[in-house]
């Protein structure tokens, strides 16, 4: 009898320390692997343990001073941690509260799982033949109940006519994703909060909510591109690009919970991105994480039912090396793929009985579309201003050849009266000839000029102004020309000839007109001058 109940006792005994153990290997597994997931939780796990390490050697060699600092550091840290960790324990706890043993997917029969996985694989292939995007998220065990109310209820059976339906651009539920709990579709147009990571440019709002629904809960959600027509699968906060093939082999392991055989060879490291995989992972470089390749990520998930027989290692590994990805070297069962590809192309033909209406085609936004409106009636503004100044410019071609005069008359202004009267009479014997030339020979002829005879003391101002004048009006022979007959004059006579070679240009000038006109041409060059 005593033996009896020692023998009930020990095994009692074994059977607590077992749970014991247990309970602490899961805690010791989560943390670990909450720790390895975050990048901010693995700095403060390498200060934890250097804290440890100070506290050991201090104790060792008997540095009580040191030894109590890293006490100190060890009973307070663990606060620390707690409210450093304040959010992974919030949502740790809320995963754990929200979670149900018996998940409404796992209810389902196997027909009613394959029916489902069907119907999925083949609205998410037509969405993305047509370039529909799409956001489709499968409730696992973790409650997606709370999401459900952020969108439009259904409750309808899912089929591929319904999900293709939702997600065409003008329908009122397209935006947004649609919520799948078991096999019902429970909503549409739902909001997932989300993920705050730092993701390539290419990845919107839509990839941004299907990674920020999966660090949240155990869900999986598929995503169809509407820019590329790329399918990707968003688990576990990670996403990564697949193709028709792998989503069916996905979502059979999801949903109807086949065996798989994940793959065993290969251990060895190899360097993957923490959660991004495209369909060629060479090409892919963000973040890099140390990860082993058999091990059970996202990826390895991907595998298909284990059957009796086995595959040649070799034949895998060709399969692998032909593919060229990731996924390719999971595949060990060739039968197994043969009949996978025969349930695709049969999926393929109902496909193609499902039509989605025709797109509108959408204009492209021009680049000035997307700038600052004030920026926008500014540049619109300046545009006004320039146009008005260029045909200002051509109602007024004669301006620069007054300007020029008036510059010509403020420079020799100190010139008495009498020294201009004495050389009127050259200058109108001269007038004839002149205006004979064509504007454009006196033009040449004063560029000419300029060039071979460098400025006289004297002469300099008025040669370097009418140079000015000349090469400003040089595309216009009417302002060349006008320029040119001060220049050319400039040379040899004074600034008075000139102004009288321009005024006569066309009639006979007296002196007295002459005088009227150089007078008001001064006035008119003071006034400028002092505005
Ligand atoms: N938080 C969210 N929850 C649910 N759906 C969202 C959310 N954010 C965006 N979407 C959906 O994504 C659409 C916008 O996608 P967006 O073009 O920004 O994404 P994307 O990742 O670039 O994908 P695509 O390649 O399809 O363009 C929205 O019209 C909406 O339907």
């Amino acid at each position: 009898m005593v033996n009896y109940y020692t023998t009930i006792q020990s095994i009692l005994n074994y059977t607590r320390m077992f749970f014991d153990i247990l309970i602490m290997w899961l805690l010791l597994y989560y943390t670990i692997k909450i720790v390895r997931n975050n990048s901010r939780t693995i700095q403060i796990f390498k200060g934890i343990v250097l804290i440890l390490v100070i506290k050991a050697v201090a104790n060792i060699f008997g540095l009580n001073t040191v030894g109590w600092i890293a006490d100190m550091f060890v009973s307070w840290g663990f606060i620390a941690v707690i409210i450093i960790f304040q959010p992974e324990i919030r949502s740790l706890l809320e995963k754990l509260g929200k979670s149900n043993v018996f998940s409404r997917i796992s209810t389902l029969s196997g027909n009613e799982k394959e029916h489902l996985v069907d119907e999925l694989v083949k609205a998410v292939m037509i969405l993305s033949k047509d370039q529909t995007g799409a956001l489709i998220s499968l409730e696992q065990s973790h409650s997606l109940n709370d999401y459900v109310k952020t969108g439009t209820p259904m409750n309808s059976m899912v089929t591929a006519e319904l999900l293709t339906s939702i997600f065409v651009t003008s329908t009122p539920l397209h935006d947004g994703a649609v919520i799948i709990q078991g096999d019902r579709l429970a909503c549409a147009s739902a909001y997932f909060p989300p993920t705050n990571q730092e993701l390539p440019s290419r990845y919107g709002a839509r990839h941004r909510a299907a990674i920020g629904i999966s660090e949240i809960t155990d869900s999986v959600t598929i995503v169809v591109s509407e820019e590329t027509g790329n399918i990707s699968i968003a688990e576990g906060g990670q996403i990564t690009t697949v193709s028709k093939k792998e989503l069916r082999d996905y979502l059979l392991r999801v949903v109807c919970n086949e065996e798989t055989v994940v793959r065993e060879k290969n251990t060895k490291t190899q360097n993957r991105k923490s959660y991004f995989v495209i369909d060629e992972p060479q090409l892919v470089v963000e973040k890099e994480i140390e990860t082993k390749k058999n091990e059970k990520g996202l990826l390895n998930k991907i595998a298909v039912k284990k059957q009796d027989g086995g595959e040649s290692a070799e034949a895998d590994k060709k399969n692998a090396e032909h593919k060229g990805n990731l996924f390719s070297g999971i595949f060990n069962k060739k039968k197994e793929t043969e009949v996978l590809a025969d349930r695709l192309s049969e999926l393929e033909k109902e496909e193609e009985n499902i039509k989605l209406p025709k797109k509108k085609k959408k204009k492209a936004p021009s680049s000035s579309m997307f700038e600052e409106p004030e920026i926008l009636e500014q540049q619109i503004a300046a545009q006004e201003a320039e146009k008005k100044a260029q045909a200002e410019a051509e109602a007024a071609p004669e301006e620069p050849v007054q300007a020029a005069v008036i510059e010509v008359l403020e420079i020799k202004t100190a010139q008495s009266e009498d020294e201009a009267k004495a050389k009127k009479k050259p200058a109108r014997t001269r007038k004839p000839k002149d205006s004979e030339e064509s504007s454009e020979t006196k033009a040449k002829r004063s560029r000419k000029k300029t060039e071979e005879k460098p400025a006289e003391d004297k002469e300099a101002p008025i040669a370097e102004t009418s140079e000015k004048a000349g090469k400003e009006n040089a595309e216009s022979p009417v302002k060349a020309g006008a320029a040119a007959d001060i220049t050319a004059e400039n040379q040899d006579h004074s600034p008075i000839d000139d102004v009288k070679l321009e005024f006569s240009a066309s009639e006979e000038v007296n002196d007295h007109s002459l005088e009227e006109a150089v007078n008001s041409a001064d006035q008119e060059g003071s006034d400028k001058h002092e505005e």
